[in-house]
């Protein structure tokens, strides 16, 4: 698709009908995230988010590895100045700052996974992995906390135990630990872990997109607010969404034996 280590933003888009492929492309550096590629993964995120047509984005990595976390020599000069923020057309792809992003997000990964890259998956809706997969919360032996996530979202899904003992001694784990701690859904060969995340997101891509969105808010507020906070707004998200044509088409769909094919609207 495009040349290793290339390329000015270091993020690739594709569109294959409604499922946008963003692809992180700085392997000759272990897709090791600079200024450059945080911004233009932000960028392609929001680019996904405001187009109408797509309705899955699929990430993953060119090369042998998905990520080897910061590009601590060249960043951290500007986090330590305040000189990085995301522009305004971007989303934060892990999700800490606002504005969140509204659509599904699937992730394919492979190799090395450092830091960044586990607080990725954990902002993820799905995450298939290769069993080559390595991950490590390398943080604390370069001297930083996890900050994209993981001291809340590690600790939610695979309890206080097990992200404790990675975060804090920054030890390695496999495949399978990252599968029994439930941070990833499929541990799968390698070289199979994008043609799976795309099997997933054509599944998602062809159900009905304003109730995708509406589950998602309501995820996201339970995580973010409290179960009670989301609970309470269970009642008018279905009322809204059940007048919507999307609604009619499903349940025709359903009489008439047939594939809905849903609009969102
Ligand atoms: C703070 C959070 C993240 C922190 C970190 O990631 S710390 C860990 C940094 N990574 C490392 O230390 C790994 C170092 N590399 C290795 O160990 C090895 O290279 C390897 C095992 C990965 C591979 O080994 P290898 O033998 O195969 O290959 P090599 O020969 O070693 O390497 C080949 C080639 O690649 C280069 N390379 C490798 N790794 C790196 C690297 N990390 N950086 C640069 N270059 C690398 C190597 O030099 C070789 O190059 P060559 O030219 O061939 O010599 C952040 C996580 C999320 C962030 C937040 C996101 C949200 C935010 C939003 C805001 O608005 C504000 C900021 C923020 C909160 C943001 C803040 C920071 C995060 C929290």
């Amino acid at each position: 698709m495009s040349e290793a280590n290339s390329g000015a933003g270091r993020v690739t888009r594709e569109q294959r009908g409604a499922i946008f492929l963003i692809g992180l492309d700085r392997a000759g550096k272990r897709n090791a995230f600079d200024s450059a590629m945080l911004e233009d993964l932000a960028l392609a995120i929001g680019e996904y988010e405001r187009n109408d047509e797509l309705r899955c984005a699929v990430i993953f990595a060119h090369g042998e590895n998905f990520t080897a976390g910061l590009d601590l020599l060249e960043l951290t000069p500007k986090l330590v100045s305040g000189g990085f923020k995301y522009s305004d057309l971007g989303i934060d792809p892990w999700g800490v700052s606002r504005p969140r992003r509204t659509k599904p997000m699937v992730l394919a990964v492979q190799g090395t996974c450092w830091t960044a890259g586990i607080e990725l998956i954990l902002n993820a809706d799905i995450a298939v992995i290769a069993s080559n997969a390595r991950f490590a919360h390398l943080e604390v032996l370069r001297g930083i906390p996890p900050s994209g996530g993981s001291t809340v979202r590690f600790t939610q899904a695979a309890g206080w135990a097990d992200a404790m003992r990675y975060m804090l001694t920054g030890e390695e784990f496999s495949a399978e630990d990252a599968l029994r701690m439930r941070l990833v859904n499929e541990v799968v060969e390698p070289g199979q872990e994008l043609p799976r995340a795309l099997e997933y997101a054509e599944r998602i891509a062809k159900a009905a997109p304003l109730a995708i969105k509406a589950t998602l808010r309501s995820a996201f507020q339970a995580r973010d607010e409290g179960h009670d906070a989301a609970l309470s707004q269970l009642n008018e998200l279905l009322f809204t969404l059940i007048r919507t044509d999307d609604v009619r088409e499903g349940v025709m769909a359903m009489m008439q034996k047939r594939e809905p094919q849903f609009q969102g609207r």
